[in-house]
């Protein structure tokens, strides 16, 4: 709007409507013609302002009946989606109607189970939704909101939760719906995706790049740590927070995120996930005073599959896994289960899946668990585990545990607010059927009577104002934890900051390695950080060093085979340090990348890094996707689980250390780049400042050497070449 409203621009358009006036008008009719058009304006502008008022009205009541209605039914809700069996398999489960389900036990004894709702078999995505599509709009109405997809490894998590291209599943229809429902509101809502996944008690982001495909671009990201802001809200500091615009751009995010997910083939599914997947949208309303929350957030978490290990055979890493991912289930039973049963304590802390959804499972929220059974009778333990489970998220009880003088009761009341809710749901259709006729009308009139240029430069204000707001929510939502603003126990001590990230450069890689020891006897732990700092003896070249370390519940004898590699970053490796040496050269091409891209990289703060990317308000979703893209294509040295070691070359001293390079880098493309590059460039000018700088080409091989032994003491293996090799 800023830019098309220009002075220019509105002297053009007053001279057309100017022009077109005079042609349409006799000139003893113009004011006559003005006068009843201002008259007609200023009627309809009255109406359609009623009509707002109509539609605001409606909505309180809509979102009051909505309310009722999950107090009725509860905050917590559970359904149950029987997956589909193979033909010819005996089936221990089946749905009797769309709230209760029958399990057939030994001996022909049964049970009959019943649910908020009961998909059977052949239910749809869409019929799975629609159920679900009350909470998408309770989200809008500023209640936190959280949709968990839990049930026994394979039995059709991922696909309610994401589906496929042909038939997708929960998220994509859930933020279709939330962009559809903003619409059609008179509200103005922004939206930010965050996605990111626990995987063995350790939180990683999915919308910043693997390691494995990060290339030389990127820097490794940060850790992900769980605050509490004073005001009780959970936040994860580092996590990258993007504002999405429509529905295109979510979804290309979420595909991203989709890819960086951590999965691996076991014995009951091909593709298992091995984390608990998590996707946010915070919502925010410009101008919300009816709004529960001003932000809020709708947690869509598929989680990671139960399992019993005597089943699945599972073993080394997937053990682990599986093991991680049950107490992590139990944990958030436990937490579900207290909540129910209205406890004073609730035991959040027991695990990083319900810290993070600390402020999102509570009596002002809205949580609906999705839980998938097998029908299969081989699975009729698991099956039994998973009702289990239900039983406690909430009173999914045996059959006539309610009396039905009581179920009656309900059903009726449900019914009658469901209805009271369709007949608002259709006035306000028509209301804003009605409101579009007029303003169309209004549109031809208008036409007429050029707005003056002072009510143009007004509309101008406007728009700009909203844009203002709304980077000042963006800004609220998005940036970084002002640390300022929580209480001094609160704040993260300098250890835990410097663990994720944040600490800058005071100290160097090694004493920051030796600044993280190992925790022993602790159950998972992870940190990494990523500091630049300068090489010694040269003021131009800076290493940018990152340690991470794990001791999650590995040990380090276990023996992983090659089978059961996890498609997971490098970092769950017991303990690893990554150095990268970058050329004068080589960082200002990659700081025009990220100039490009409008990144800001920082070598003092990668973590703020990411949420000033994250903050800035145009195009980001084009912009971190093509910087995905970008550290995907460049072909850097860094093989799978090691990374790039490039020696800094300044420009004119490029030989010497290229050769030093180029025997280290043999294999890579990166040494060959630089190679290619120096020999183009040995012009005369280079030799002359070649035999100019001798004495200094002494001082950068000796520092060379220094930096050398510095690596080869971390970790010799990185390049792949035995230490005496390296130092020769
Ligand atoms: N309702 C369904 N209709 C069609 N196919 C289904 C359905 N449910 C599951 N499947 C198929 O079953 C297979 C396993 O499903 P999925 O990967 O979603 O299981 P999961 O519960 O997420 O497993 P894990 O916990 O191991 O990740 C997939 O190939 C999926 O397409």
């Amino acid at each position: 709007m800023k830019t098309h409203l220009t002075c220019k621009w509105v002297d053009s358009v007053r001279g057309i409507m100017k022009a077109l006036q005079s042609q349409q008008l006799p000139d003893d009719n113009k004011t006559y013609e003005k006068s009843n058009n201002e008259a007609a304006i200023s009627n309809i502008k009255g109406e359609v302002e009623v009509l707002y008022d109509c539609i605001k009205k409606l909505n309180v009541q809509r979102r009051k009946l909505l309310n009722d209605l999950f107090d009725l039914k509860g905050n917590i809700r559970v359904f149950c989606r029987i997956r589909p069996i193979s033909i010819g398999n005996q089936k221990s489960v089946e749905a009797l109607d769309s709230n209760e389900m029958i399990i057939n036990l030994v001996d022909n004894k049964s049970k009959i189970y019943s649910f908020d709702k009961v998909f059977h078999p052949s239910s749809s995505q869409g019929e799975v939704f629609s159920e679900i599509e009350p909470i998408i709009k309770s989200a809008l109405d500023g209640y936190n909101a959280c949709i968990f997809a839990y049930g026994q490894t394979g039995t059709g998590k991922t696909f309610t939760m994401e589906g496929t291209e042909e038939f997708p599943g929960v998220v994509p229809r859930a933020i279709e719906a939330l962009f559809k429902h903003a619409a059609d509101s008179n509200h103005a809502f922004l939206f930010s995706f965050s996605m990111l996944e626990i995987y063995m008690g350790y939180l990683k982001d999915l919308l910043t790049p693997h390691s494995q495909t990060t290339k030389s671009i990127f820097p490794l990201p940060p850790c992900l740590s769980i605050q509490t802001h004073p005001n009780g809200e959970t936040e994860i500091e580092n996590l990258v927070t993007i504002q999405v615009n429509d529905l295109n751009q979510a979804m290309r995010l979420y595909k991203l995120g989709c890819g960086f997910r951590s999965t691996a083939s076991t014995n009951s599914n091909r593709t298992s996930s091995r984390s608990h997947c998590m996707i946010r949208i915070s919502i925010s309303s410009v101008r919300a005073s009816k709004r529960r929350r001003l932000t809020n957030k709708l947690w869509m978490v598929d989680l990671g599959g139960s399992e019993r290990v005597l089943k699945t055979k599972a073993l080394g890493r997937r053990f682990e896994e599986g093991k991680a991912i049950n107490l992590s289930l139990s944990s958030l039973g436990d937490v579900i289960h207290a909540l129910q049963s209205k406890k004073r304590h609730i035991p959040y802390r027991n695990s990083k899946l319900t810290q993070v959804l600390k402020d999102s499972l509570g009596d002002d929220s809205k949580t609906l668990m999705l839980v998938h059974v097998s029908p299969h009778e081989e699975d009729l333990c698991e099956t039994l585990c998973t009702l289990n489970f239900a039983t406690r998220a909430k009173r999914v009880q045996l059959r006539n545990e309610e009396s039905t003088e009581v179920k009656a009761e309900k059903e009726v009341a449900i019914n009658n607010l469901l209805q009271k809710m369709n007949r608002i749901e259709y006035n306000r259709n028509d209301v804003t059927q009605e409101i579009k006729k007029l303003n169309e009308k209004l549109g031809k009139l208008t036409i007429i009577s050029p707005p003056s240029l002072t009510e143009l430069v007004d509309l101008s204000d406007v728009c700009i104002e909203g844009l203002g707001s709304n980077m000042r929510f963006q800004k609220d939502s998005v940036t970084s934890t002002p640390l300022a603003d929580f209480p001094r126990f609160m704040r993260p001590t300098v250890c835990s900051r410097s663990k994720s990230g944040n600490a800058g450069v005071e100290s160097q890689a090694l004493k920051s390695r030796s600044s993280l020891p190992p925790r022993k006897g602790k159950g998972s732990t992870h940190c990494a950080k990523s500091v630049g700092f300068p090489i010694e003896g040269t003021s131009e070249c800076y290493s940018e060093s990152s340690v991470s370390r794990t001791s999650c519940l590995i040990s380090p004898t276990t023996k992983f085979s090659a089978d059961n590699e996890t498609e997971f970053s490098e970092e769950t490796s017991d303990s690893d340090t990554k150095v990268a040496v970058f050329t004068k050269q080589h960082l200002s091409e990659r700081d025009s990348i990220h100039k490009k891209f409008n990144l800001r990289l920082s070598k003092k703060n990668h973590a703020n890094t990411m949420q000033r990317v994250s903050t800035q308000n145009h195009s980001k979703v084009d912009n971190w996707l093509q910087l995905h893209k970008c550290a995907s294509n460049i072909n850097s040295s860094t093989h799978k689980n090691k990374r790039i070691l490039a020696i800094p070359i300044p420009e004119n001293k490029a030989r010497v250390r290229g050769r030093i390079v180029a025997d280290l880098h043999d294999e890579t493309v990166q040494g060959k780049e630089l190679r290619t590059r120096n020999t183009k460039h040995r012009d005369a000018k280079s030799v002359h400042m070649e035999n100019h700088l001798s004495s200094e080409l002494e001082e950068e091989v000796h520092v060379s050497h220094a930096v050398l032994k510095h690596f080869i003491a971390m970790r010799s293996h990185i390049l792949h070449v035995q230490p005496a090799i390296l130092m020769q």
